[in-house]
């Protein structure tokens, strides 16, 4: 099985490293020249949140490329059985979609790892000939520099194909993944999941990241967890108006996620502390559409969006 991982990132040189480390045939794609030249140099690391050397790859077996010099070959020798695609979803441009159909063939599966909605019909109508399969992943990983990477929280992935169901053959991705020590499951109702996922992100993220408080911090004023409730049932309510159901315990789930990772800085707030666009256009942003689709407000996303975007 071959699978390219494209985006040299958090999430994508955590995955590089652990199945590399596994045995696993994986091509690493990087944005750019000077990052992959680094990591052929100097190797691969994964280290764990007290910065402590958790494995190592050495520079010399990696097999990593930068997409520039993909955009410049006419075709790749090697189609991947799975691409992995771990970019931020504001990397989804033409020239991405185009390396990824140079990547693909009509068995590649591309399994999209971004937080938010809106991508895979995206894709899906860009490269129609690929299997698009979405991943919701609970594990937290951040890039150090170029060639090191930090297993900040380990999680839960569910793999799964939106609108259809998942291939038995997908069970042979899942072994790997188990091999390289990811929890992995593979979902029939990956749909339920992304929304749940862009629920919880949407009332968090974009309130951590304006008051610029790390998740546990949500919940220390009633005032705070009163606006992450406005933000929950306007969310919820546009779901429920476009016969999206989920789990009634959605808000208490949230509750325990701010405990659960309490002393965490979301990826949105992380994004504004480094001066990087956020995600915000695919999170609330794709509230606000969903809702303008079908004549409902949502004041509290709307604005919310426009104060993050003016960051
Ligand atoms: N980090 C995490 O723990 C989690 C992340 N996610 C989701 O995963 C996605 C990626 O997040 P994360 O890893 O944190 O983001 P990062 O910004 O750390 O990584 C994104 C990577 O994509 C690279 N990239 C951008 N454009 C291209 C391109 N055209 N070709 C190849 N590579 C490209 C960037 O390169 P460069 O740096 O050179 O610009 C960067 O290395 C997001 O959508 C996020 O929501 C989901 C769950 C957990
Ligand atoms: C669940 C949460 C909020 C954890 O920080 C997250 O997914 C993010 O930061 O994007």
């Amino acid at each position: 099985m071959k699978i390219h991982i494209v985006g040299a990132g958090s999430i994508g040189l955590l995955y590089s490293v652990k199945l590399m480390k596994a045995g696993v045939d994986v091509n690493l794609w990087t944005r750019s020249n000077l990052q992959a030249q680094k990591l052929r140099d100097e190797g691969l690391t994964l280290v764990d949140s007290g910065n402590r050397n958790l494995m190592h790859f050495e520079g010399s077996s990696l097999i990593v490329n930068s997409i520039e010099d993909l955009s410049k070959q006419s075709e790749l020798q090697h189609h991947a059985d799975y691409i992995f695609l771990m970019t931020k979803q504001k990397d989804i441009n033409t020239s991405l979609l185009h390396v990824l159909g140079q990547m693909s063939d009509e068995r590649t599966k591309l399994i999209c790892f971004q937080n938010g909605v809106g991508h895979i019909e995206l894709i899906r109508k860009e490269l129609p000939y690929v299997s698009v399969y979405a991943a919701i992943t609970t594990e937290g990983a951040k890039r150090i520099d170029d060639t090191t990477v930090m297993h900040a929280g380990h999680g839960d992935t569910w793999i799964g194909n939106p609108g259809s169901i998942v291939d038995e053959t997908d069970k042979d991705l899942i072994n790997e993944l188990e091999k390289a020590g990811f929890s992995t499951y593979l979902s029939n109702d990956i749909d339920k999941m992304i929304y749940r996922k862009l629920i919880i992100n949407a009332v968090i993220n974009p309130l951590t990241a304006l008051w610029r408080i790390p998740n546990g911090e949500l919940l220390a004023t009633s005032e705070r967890i009163h606006l992450m409730r406005r933000l929950y049932d306007e969310g919820i309510g546009v779901l429920r108006a476009r016969g999206i159901q989920l789990d009634n315990q959605l808000w208490n789930q949230i509750v325990q996620v701010c405990e659960d990772t309490s002393q965490n800085t979301s990826s949105m707030l992380k994004d504004v502390l480094q001066g990087v666009s956020t995600e915000i256009d695919w999170i609330n942003g794709s509230i606000v559409k969903m809702a303008e689709n079908i004549d409902m407000n949502v004041p509290t996303h709307d604005l919310i969006w426009q104060l993050i975007r003016c960051m």
